[in-house]
């Protein structure tokens, strides 16, 4: 479980996340959703500890990320927005490559390696070097690097970014796997439709603060629209930037 609290952090003068709070329950997916420039990558980075907000909390499993950051790192898989992959290495090679960093042994590398390459579908792929990997096998191959040691928490920075449908759809499936082996699944989007289709819970973010939270039927009932995608701009308060 991820829990987000007054979470505040600023460039400059920009103020990308303005006391943001949420929760990410475990057996459900959480989407991010808002327009570009609306603070979720920020937020996520906060979440990961690759960026230390100005003020907030993060506690992931009920460890505070600013008390013990590598006892968070290690309860989280992240997907973050750049995928960068080790293009001389394989797919198989980049991720027992991070399965080592992890400290895992080579056995129990293996056996992950197998489970997710099923899992992702990338069984054809795995053995071959990753330089000329479509969009979607680099996805794919970054995230079978991100769960190789089997985290609870999963944080994904727009994952289907440059998928097409049928990719799409398989990461769709892949992440309800994981929504029903109970982990908690994070995930940032700014395609409304993306999040309505996958998300139980929705945190819809604008301008750095959270305008609206529910699952999709509560959102409608909130705003007081029948359609989701009237309810999302009544939410935000403009229609810039919501489409895909
Ligand atoms: N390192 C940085 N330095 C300066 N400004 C930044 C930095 N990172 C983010 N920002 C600014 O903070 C705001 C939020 O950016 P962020 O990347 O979190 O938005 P986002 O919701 O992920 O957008 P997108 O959908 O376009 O990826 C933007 O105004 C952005 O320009």
């Amino acid at each position: 479980m991820i829990v987000v609290r007054d979470l505040h952090k600023a460039f400059g003068k920009v103020t990308a996340v303005d006391d943001v709070g949420f929760r990410a329950a475990d057996g459900r997916i959480t989407g991010l959703l808002g327009p570009n420039g609306a603070g979720k990558t920020t937020t996520l980075r906060m979440l990961y500890t690759l960026m230390r907000p100005d003020r907030g909390q993060v506690l992931v499993d009920g460890i505070d990320a600013a008390v013990d950051p590598t006892g968070v790192r290690r309860r989280l898989g992240v997907l973050p927005d750049a995928r960068g992959l080790y293009k001389r290495l394989t797919g198989r090679e980049n991720i027992r490559y991070f399965g080592r960093l992890h400290g895992l042994d080579e056995a129990t590398i293996d056996a992950r390696i197998a489970v997710l390459a099923k899992a992702l579908e990338m069984d054809d792929i795995i053995d071959r070097r990753t330089e000329g990997f479509s969009q979607g096998q680099r996805v794919k191959t970054a995230i079978a690097r991100a769960l190789v040691h089997d985290p609870r928490n999963v944080i994904l920075d727009e994952p289907t970014n440059g998928l097409d449908v049928m990719a799409t759809r398989a990461m769709r499936r892949f992440l309800h796997q994981l929504r029903d082996e109970g982990r908690c699944v994070l995930f940032s989007s700014h395609i409304m439709q993306e999040v309505a289709a996958l998300c139980d819970h929705i945190v819809i973010i604008a301008r750095g603060r959270v305008v609206a939270e529910g699952s999709a039927d509560e959102l409608r009932a909130m705003t007081g629209e029948a359609n989701l995608e009237d309810a999302f701009v009544k939410a935000i308060g403009t229609e810039e930037g919501l489409m895909a």
